[in-house]
């Protein structure tokens, strides 16, 4: 009965061709898909001795920025943040006859895999998501990330809100004429509420192309849309975790005292906070089971890991990143034993932006006022790490609003009064935390980060005592329970603290002319204060 309807889809799409459909595959199916004789190319899986599928991406082992439009038209023009960088525009006949390459390619299979999944854990904001593509592990991969509906949900499915198509295996011959970045492609056209991709494998254009729509729909309700990962403790007190690729979302919110709600993709409503997601997508460069033991633990059957090494025995490296910086490995949330479902919880008390600094100059974590809360998650200064965007190499200071400028497809205030308004409402606090380098030329430690976490989560820093850092005008403990001693200042990890000064000046100096940009009213300019001061 559904299948007729899937298939009358197809056809009224332009997807002809094939010989079968697999629609919602499961997970015993997709293993055997994967691990298929006939498999070429980067289609391929391997089984390793977790009992994870292991793929490689091609080319592509991270998002593509510079190959990501969104069709201007009437629908868009006015709405979407077109701001030369994150949101390029293109016309709607590029996006039509970029997507007749995708229908050719998707004609010319043999099997269609259509996975209907939601973004959004409540039924009122939820998006009812099509994934249509001919590659088993990307099916996979959107079964592992999106929200697996039941049997009962997939029978009232109904009408898609969004559809994605997935022709990795295409590439556009006229990108030239048609002033494109090149041949590959990830569009989205709001009006007929479908993405595209050609050129690209890595899956992480899927889910983060569904977070970037999910940043369009809900500020525009009211409601705040987060690049952040969440946990709530025994007692229902709710912790939020944003920071941009790399600094920690994934890692810090895995903590065996607190259940998860999601690692990378949240709302927040009247009711509390929600996850987009049903499942995790973990970087594994380095991991270790004494590091990160939930991470470890969750590879394992019907798990996918992207661009590890593994040798003939189907043992992985974690350690090698000959293939690229950014290996990962995707896995259903309830590979993660304490986890709530569905994934959603009350309102957030407790709300942590995590920066990566690579100048060294941000101490290990600062205490925010209400006004800093809204400064900082304006600026967004952390780092783009290695890896997860094509072309960074090594880590690059940014300035990201609400530490994730790469999927605001608003004005970055749409976030911030959003977000500020549910924080000032359920007093909730807010505390900056450098998961990344200081003084030594080392990356603070994951031990003392946590440390500091559980600090900030019982509430132990805000009876510590105080002292504030000059210049970037932050104030911080001075000491706090199974923190390593002379790190919370970090002029004591420079040789000097003129060594120090020098490059909080330089930073400052960054943060002071970056917020120049919001400065177009009172509001704003009031902010200022709340910032480094030169
Ligand atoms: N002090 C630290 N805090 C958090 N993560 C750290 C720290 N030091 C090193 N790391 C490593 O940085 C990476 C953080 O990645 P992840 O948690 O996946 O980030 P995100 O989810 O924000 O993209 C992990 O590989 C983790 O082991
Ligand atoms: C998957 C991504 O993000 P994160 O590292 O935050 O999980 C991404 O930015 O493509
Ligand atoms: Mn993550």
């Amino acid at each position: 009965m559904k299948n007729i309807k899937i298939i009358q889809q197809l056809h009224d799409l332009g997807i002809t061709g094939y010989e079968e459909v697999s629609y919602n595959p499961t997970y015993e199916e997709l293993f055997v898909a994967e691990m298929s004789s006939k498999n070429a190319g980067f289609e391929k899986g391997a089984v390793t001795e977790s009992g994870a599928v292991a793929v490689k991406t091609g080319v592509f082992t991270g998002r593509s920025p510079k190959d990501r439009f969104i069709v201007k038209d009437d629908v868009s023009k006015d709405t979407i943040h077109w701001d030369g960088k994150v949101n390029l525009p293109t016309t709607p006949e590029i996006f039509e006859s970029c997507k007749q390459l995708v229908l050719k390619q998707l004609s010319s299979s043999k099997k269609i895999y259509v996975v209907d999944a939601f973004c959004g854990t409540n039924p009122d904001t939820r998006l009812k998501v099509r994934f249509i593509m001919e590659v088993a592990w990307q099916a996979h991969f959107v079964t592992n990330m999106f929200i697996r509906p039941s049997n009962f949900e997939l029978e009232s499915f109904g009408e898609p809100d969004f559809i994605v198509m997935n022709g990795s295996k295409t590439t556009n011959p006229n990108w030239k004429e048609q002033g494109l970045n090149s041949e590959n492609f990830v569009m989205f056209n709001l009006t007929e509420k479908m993405q595209i991709i050609g050129g690209t494998w890595y899956g992480g254009e899927m889910k983060k192309g569904m977070f970037a729509m999910m940043n369009y729909y809900l500020p525009l309700k009211g409601m705040a849309s987060m690049h952040c990962s969440a946990n709530v403790g025994e007692d229902g007190d709710v912790a939020l975790f944003f920071g941009l690729s790399g600094t920690g979302k994934t890692t810090l919110s895995a903590d065996p005292k607190r259940y998860l709600i999601g690692d990378d993709e949240h709302g927040w409503d009247n009711n509390g906070v929600f996850n987009f997601e049903g499942g995790c997508y973990a970087k594994v460069i380095d991991l270790s089971e004494e590091k990160e033991p939930d991470i470890f633990k969750a590879i394992r059957r019907d798990s996918l890991l992207e661009n590890v090494v593994v040798n003939e025995y189907g043992e992985a490296d974690y350690t090698d990143n000959s293939i690229t910086e950014n290996t990962r490995v995707s896995y259903p949330i309830y590979h993660i034993s304490k986890i709530v479902l569905p994934s959603k919880a009350g309102h957030a008390s407790k709300i942590v932006y995590l920066s990566a600094d690579a100048f060294g100059v941000l101490p290990p974590v600062s205490i925010l006022d209400e006004d800093q809360a809204q400064y900082h998650f304006l600026c967004g200064y952390t780092s783009k790490l290695a890896g997860t965007e094509r072309g960074i190499t090594e880590p690059e200071p940014s300035f990201s609003p609400a530490f994730g400028e790469a999927f605001l497809t608003l004005h970055p205030t749409m976030y911030s009064k959003t977000l500020i308004g549910k924080m000032k409402e359920h007093g909730a606090k807010a505390y900056l935390v450098n998961t990344g380098w200081n003084g030594t030329g080392k990356r603070i430690s994951l031990k003392d980060t946590r440390a500091i976490i559980d600090a900030i989560i019982d509430g132990s820093i805000d009876t510590a005592e105080k002292t504030t850092i000059p210049v970037m005008n932050l104030e911080i403990p001075t000491a706090l329970p199974n923190v390593s001693e002379g790190i919370l200042d970090p002029r004591s990890t420079y040789a000097s603290a003129s060594d120090w000064e020098v490059k909080a000046k330089d930073l400052a100096a960054r943060y002071i002319k970056n917020f120049e940009q919001y400065c177009d009213n009172d509001e704003a300019k009031r902010l200022v204060a709340a910032g480094p001061q030169l």
